[in-house]
C-alpha cells in the first residue's frame, strides 16, 4: 500500500492535511487544561472576569480546532478519492493494454472486484490514515504528558485500562485479521458466480437449471454472509468493549481523585482536565487499533492490485521496430507453431501459407481445429511459439503493435457492439468516416436496411448491442471492419449467423467494393459455399494444415475437404427435402 500511496498521493497536499490534523490535536489537548483554569481559578475563587477571558479563549481555541478538522477532512478526502480515480485509471489502462494471454490469467470477475471494491478498501483506508494516523499518536502522548504533569499518582489508573484494552484489542485483532482477508477471496468468488450466471442467464433458463445455479449462488452468498457476520459482530464489539474499559477507567479516576482532593493533593479542576485526558488516551488508542485491523485488509486489496499493475505484457514492441511497407500487401505464414500458455498441446503446428494483395485466403476445418487461433495470430493478439509471421514482408515482431493494427481490420467471431449510437460504432473503424462512407459500409455488409428502419446512423445501441439480432450485430461488425482502411480484412466466423442468401449477396458486394480488391482477405468459415470462391483455402485438423488449394483442387483431389462438402450436400438435401 506504501508503494500505492507514493505513486498516487500528492505530498504536498499529505503535508498540509498532517499540519491540520496538528493544529486540530493542539486545540484538542488544550481545551481541559482552559476547562481546569476556569474551574480551579475562575469558579473555585469567584473569578468572574477570569472565567469570562477563559471562556473567550475556549471559544477560540474550539474554533480553531473546527477549522484545522475541516482542512484536513478537505485534504484527507480529496486525497484518498484522487488517489482511488488514478489506481482504478492504471488499472483500466493496464487492462486495456494486456495481451489476451495475460488477462486470461485473472478472469474477468477477478479484475472487476479489484478495480471496484479493492481500491474503495484502500480509497476507505488511505482517508483514515491521513486523519487517524496522524491523530492518534499524537493524541496519545500529548494527552499522556499532560494528565501526567496534572497528576502523576492518577497515571497509574489509566495505564492499568491501557493494559486491559490492549489485551482486549489483540484478541479482538488476532480473530479479525484472517477473516477480513477471507472475506475479499469471497468477495471475488460471489462476483464470479453473479457474473457467470448474468452472461448465461439465457442457458440457465432454456436447460431448466435456474434453481441449480440459484443453489450454487446461495452457497457463496451464503459463506460471503457469515464471514462478513463473524468481522462485524468482533470488530463492533470493540465499541461496547471500550465503553466499558472508559466507564470503569473514570470510576477508578473519580474514586481515586477524589481521596486526594479530600487530601488537599489535588485540584477539582485537574481532576475534570485529567478524566477528560484518560478519554482522549484511550479513545487514540482505540483508533490505532481499529486501523491496525483495517490496515492489513487493505494491505491484502493493495496486493491485488499490484499483482495487476506489476504483471509484465507477454507481448511487447521489440526494441528495433521498423516503419512497415504500405505498398503492395501480403501476409506470410513461415512454418509457426503456436500453444497457448502453459498447455503442452501445440493448437498449430507447421502452418505455411502466403497470400498478395487482392487474395482472398478461406480457413475452413472442424471445431477446435485451430482456425480462430490461426488469424488472431496475424494481429499479433497472441506470439507465435516457433516460426515466424510477415506482413507487408515485416515480420510482426519488428514492427509496433500500433503500426500493425492499422494494417489490419478484423471481425471477431463473437460480434462485439459498445453502447451508444449506430455511428460512434461504425466510427471505432475510421474516426474519420463520412455518413456517404458509413453508409457505403453497411450497404455492403447488407445492415443499411435495418439501420435505416431502427432511425437511421443516430440509432440506439444497448448494452452488448442486445437491442440487434445475432445476424444483425455481426453484420453491423463487419461494416465497422470494411469501414477501415486496412491491407488485410480478417472475419472470423462472422458469416455462421448470416443465412445463405445474405452471405451470399454479402460477399458478392465485398468482392466487388474497390478497396477490397485490393487488400487481402482472410475468411474463417464453416460452410463450403462461403469458401468456394477463395484464391486459397487451408483445411485445418487439429491444429494441422491437411489441405490447400482453391475449391475446384480441394473438391477433386482432398479427403478431408470431400468429407466436409459431402456433409454439407447432405445437409442441405435434409433442409431441401
Ligand atoms: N484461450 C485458450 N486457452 C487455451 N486453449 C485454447 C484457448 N482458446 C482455444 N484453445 C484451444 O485451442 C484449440 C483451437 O481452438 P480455436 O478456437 O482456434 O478453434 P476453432 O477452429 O476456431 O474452433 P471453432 O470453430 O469452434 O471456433 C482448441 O483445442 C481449444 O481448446
Amino acid at each position: 500500500m506504501i508503494r500505492l500511496a507514493k505513486k498516487y498521493l500528492v505530498w504536498w497536499a499529505v503535508v498540509a492535511a498532517v499540519l491540520f490534523m496538528v493544529a486540530q490535536v493542539s486545540s484538542d489537548l488544550y481545551l481541559p487544561t482552559v476547562t481546569s483554569n476556569i474551574i480551579d481559578k475562575g469558579v473555585a475563587q469567584n473569578n468572574v472576569s477570569y472565567i469570562w477571558s477563559q471562556g473567550f479563549k475556549m471559544l477560540a481555541v474550539a474554533f480553531v480546532g473546527v477549522i484545522s478538522a475541516g482542512g484536513n477532512i478537505f485534504f484527507a478526502a480529496t486525497q484518498s478519492q484522487k488517489m482511488g480515480k488514478k489506481i482504478r485509471s492504471a488499472l483500466y489502462r493496464k487492462i486495456i493494454y494486456l495481451a489476451d494471454q495475460d488477462l486470461d490469467k485473472f478472469g474477468d470477475a477477478s479484475l472487476i472486484t479489484r478495480n471496484t471494491n479493492d481500491v474503495v478498501q484502500i480509497q476507505n483506508v488511505m482517508i483514515q490514515v491521513l486523519r487517524m494516523m496522524v491523530m492518534a499518536p499524537i493524541m496519545l502522548v500529548g494527552a499522556m504528558i499532560l494528565a501526567f504533569v496534572k497528576s502523576p499518582h492518577l497515571t497509574v489508573v489509566f495505564l492499568c485500562s491501557l493494559l486491559v484494552l490492549a489485551v482486549s484489542v489483540s484478541i479482538v485483532m488476532m480473530f479479525a485479521g484472517p477473516l477480513f482477508r477471507k472475506l475479499q477471496g469471497q468477495t471475488d468468488k460471489l462476483n464470479l458466480v453473479f457474473r457467470e450466471g448474468l452472461t448465461g442467464v439465457r442457458v440457465i433458463r432454456a436447460f431448466n437449471r435456474d434453481s441449480y445455479e440459484q443453489s450454487r449462488f446461495d452457497k457463496y452468498n451464503n459463506k460471503y454472509a457469515k464471514t462478513g457476520t463473524k468481522v462485524f459482530m468482533i470488530t463492533s464489539l470493540m465499541f461496547p468493549l471500550m465503553t466499558f474499559i472508559l466507564s470503569g477507567t473514570n470510576v477508578g479516576i473519580v474514586w481515586f481523585g477524589a481521596k486526594m482532593i479530600s487530601h488537599n493533593t489535588l485540584a477539582v479542576g485537574n481532576l475534570v482536565a485529567f478524566m477528560t485526558y484518560a478519554t482522549q488516551i484511550l479513545i487514540s488508542f482505540m483508533m490505532l487499533s481499529m486501523l491496525f485491523v483495517f490496515i492489513p485488509r487493505a494491505q491484502a486489496s493493495a496486493a491485488r492490485i499490484n499483482e495487476v499493475l506489476d504483471v509484465k505484457d507477454s507481448i511487447v514492441d521489440g526494441e528495433n521496430v521498423v516503419e512497415p511497407k504500405s505498398s503492395d500487401a501480403s501476409i506470410e505464414f513461415d512454418h509457426v507453431d503456436f500453444k497457448y500458455g502453459d498447455t503442452d498441446k501445440l493448437s498449430l503446428s507447421d502452418i505455411n501459407f502466403k497470400a498478395k494483395s487482392g487474395q482472398t485466403v478461406a480457413i475452413i476445418g472442424e471445431t477446435g481445429s485451430g482456425k480462430s487461433s490461426l488469424v488472431n495470430l496475424i494481429p499479433r493478439l497472441y506470439d507465435v511459439t516457433n516460426g515466424e509471421i510477415k506482413i507487408n514482408g515485416t515480420s510482426v515482431k519488428d514492427m509496433t503493435q500500433k503500426d500493425l493494427h492499422k494494417l489490419i481490420s478484423i471481425t471477431q467471431q463473437k460480434a462485439v457492439l459498445f453502447t451508444g449510437t449506430v455511428r460512434e460504432n461504425m466510427l471505432y473503424g475510421n474516426e474519420n468516416a463520412t455518413d456517404d462512407e458509413i453508409w457505403h459500409a453497411l450497404s455492403i455488409a447488407r445492415a443499411d436496411d435495418f439501420v435505416k428502419e431502427e432511425g437511421g446512423l443516430d440509432s440506439r445501441v444497448e448494452q452488448n448491442g442486445d437491442n440487434f439480432s445475432g445476424g444483425q450485430k455481426q453484420r453491423l461488425a463487419i461494416a465497422r471492419t470494411i469501414l477501415k482502411n486496412a491491407d488485410i480484412y480478417v472475419f472470423d466466423d462472422s458469416f455462421s449467423a448470416l443465412d445463405f442468401k445474405t452471405d451470399a449477396l454479402l460477399r458478392q458486394a465485398l468482392n466487388s467494393d474497390e478497396k477490397i480488391q485490393k487488400a487481402i482477405t482472410v475468411i474463417v468459415a464453416q460452410r463450403i459455399s462461403t469458401v468456394a470462391d477463395a484464391d486459397l483455402i487451408l483445411v485445418l485438423s487439429n491444429g494441422k494444415v491437411v489441405g490447400s488449394g482453391n475449391h475446384k483442387e480441394l473438391s477433386e483431389n482432398n479427403p478431408y475437404y470431400r468429407a466436409i462438402l459431402a456433409s454439407q450436400i447432405k445437409e442441405g438435401d435434409d433442409q431441401n427435402a
